[in-house]
């Protein structure tokens, strides 16, 4: 992996496009900085280039800032101030809704700026807020984000453009806070300061459902992480957004300062720096590295491999006992709704009958809430169509198998005339 991004970094090497000149500080910065990063979803981080290089997170805040005002106070009252449209428009236009007055999105200025004022328990302070959302960003980090106090004070004093943003929405009646301290308190979000490996960490925390894969801490809930990572999707590159999730098909976010941070929902995090811009404001660098990124490692989120039909072990049929009658269905990987449909066609095919059916889960790596239920409604059905069953469920990827009506399969770590398949890795009974 490093060596392949050392080669990714090389092969783009050439640049175009121009610094962001409307915060002074930002025209200082070094123009030829490069760095790729990518973390998995176990925490293994790789870095190349100036990957030690810090710069300021400018608008690749706006998702993290969003997770938290969902997470703090709830989808309703967030999408009553703030839409998920995307606008069409570049990021410090004026982009509200004609009939409601909200901003469209939380992903460019005005939605941002308005989003910042959400986060935090409802009266919290200034600072409690502010707070709120530096040790948010951090978590999310897994280390303790700062803010670069030059690029804040330099960006305050030329901020009419996101005043007069904010005085438009608080004109709407969407905030009722002093639109200039607003302002102010979303600078500071904007100058926290990052480098491309907590970009990517981050990035892997919303790939990863909301846990940070390299401290374990649980940041979010899943269900935020799905609406933050659907937002970016469709509104994270501005006007440049359905270009980008055509090409390279990863939920993304970029920031004036030259990082872009994408996140890979179930797969990996990644961020790239380069500061040069490209007209929609997007590095343009960082662009071009995350297309190929994702065109060779197939990272496209429109390109998922089917996992239904090979939930099945083997042929996919059920396997019958020796000469006992016993029917014996062998289920491996992940069991979401593709696959529990295919295991279920699978069972109906059982004849009504008092023959033991057993589901044989020890290759099962995961199972989520729909298959959980799809499962148990055919182990139900079995049940009532006279069949004893057994799950093979070592590791308990089935949680709980209670599937209604007082049905409640047998659960045992292995059949008693199974052989281990593997006697050097012999597994243990999770802690009840
Ligand atoms: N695209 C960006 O990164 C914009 C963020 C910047 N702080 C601004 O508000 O203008």
């Amino acid at each position: 992996m490093p060596d392949y991004l050392e080669e990714v970094l090389g092969a783009c090497a050439e640049d175009d496009g121009e610094l962001a000149d409307y915060i002074p500080e930002l025209a200082s910065a070094d123009p030829d900085r490069l760095a790729v990063a990518l973390t998995t979803l176990d925490g293994e981080t790789y870095a190349a280039g100036d990957a030690d290089e810090r710069f300021t997170v400018q608008s690749i805040s706006k998702p993290f800032v969003y997770a938290l005002a969902l997470a703090d106070r709830g989808l309703d009252a967030v999408l009553e101030a703030v839409g998920t449209e995307p606008s069409g428009d570049p990021f410090n236009e004026i982009s509200l809704e004609d009939h409601s007055g909200r901003p469209r999105n939380p992903m460019i200025n005005i939605g941002a700026i308005t989003t910042h004022s959400l986060v935090g328990t409802p009266g919290c302070t200034v600072e409690e807020r502010f707070e709120r959302v530096r040790s948010g960003l951090s978590a999310f980090a897994g280390r303790e984000l700062e803010v670069d106090e030059r690029v804040f004070a330099s960006e305050r004093a030329h901020a009419d453009r996101n005043l007069a943003l904010a005085y438009m929405v608080s004109s709407r009646g969407i905030i009722s806070e002093d639109p200039a301290v607003l302002v102010q308190e979303y600078t500071r979000q904007c100058s926290v300061v990052v480098d491309v490996r907590d970009l990517s960490a981050m990035a892997a925390t919303l790939a990863n459902g909301g846990l940070n894969p390299a401290t374990g801490v649980r940041v979010l809930e899943p269900w935020v992480c799905r609406q933050v990572l659907a937002v970016m999707a469709t509104c994270g590159m501005y006007d440049a957004a359905g270009d980008w999730l055509s090409s390279v098909g990863i939920p993304a976010k970029s920031g004036v300062a030259g990082g872009i941070m994408g996140a890979l929902p179930g797969q990996v995090g990644l961020a790239t720096f380069s500061p040069r811009l490209d007209g929609f404001g997007n590095s343009s660098r960082g662009v071009r590295i995350c297309e190929r990124l994702s065109r060779d490692m197939g990272l496209h989120l429109m390109s998922l491999p089917a996992t239904g039909p090979s939930v099945l072990r083997g042929t996919g049929d059920l396997v019958a006992g020796d000469g006992d009658g016993t029917a014996r269905a062998v289920l491996q990987g992940a069991i979401t709704f593709a696959g529990a449909e295919r295991v279920l066609r699978e069972l109906a095919t059982i004849e009504p009958g008092d023959t033991l059916v057993v589901l044989d889960l020890s290759r099962v790596s995961h199972v989520d809430d729909v298959g959980r239920r799809m499962v148990l409604e055919g182990i139900r059905r079995l049940s009532l169509d006279g069949h004893p069953i057994t799950l093979v469920d070592p590791e308990r990827t089935l949680p709980d198998p209670d599937a209604g009506d007082g049905v409640r399969p047998e659960v045992v770590d292995r059949l008693a005339d199974d052989a281990p398949s593997d006697p050097g890795h012999t597994r243990t009974r999770p802690d009840s």
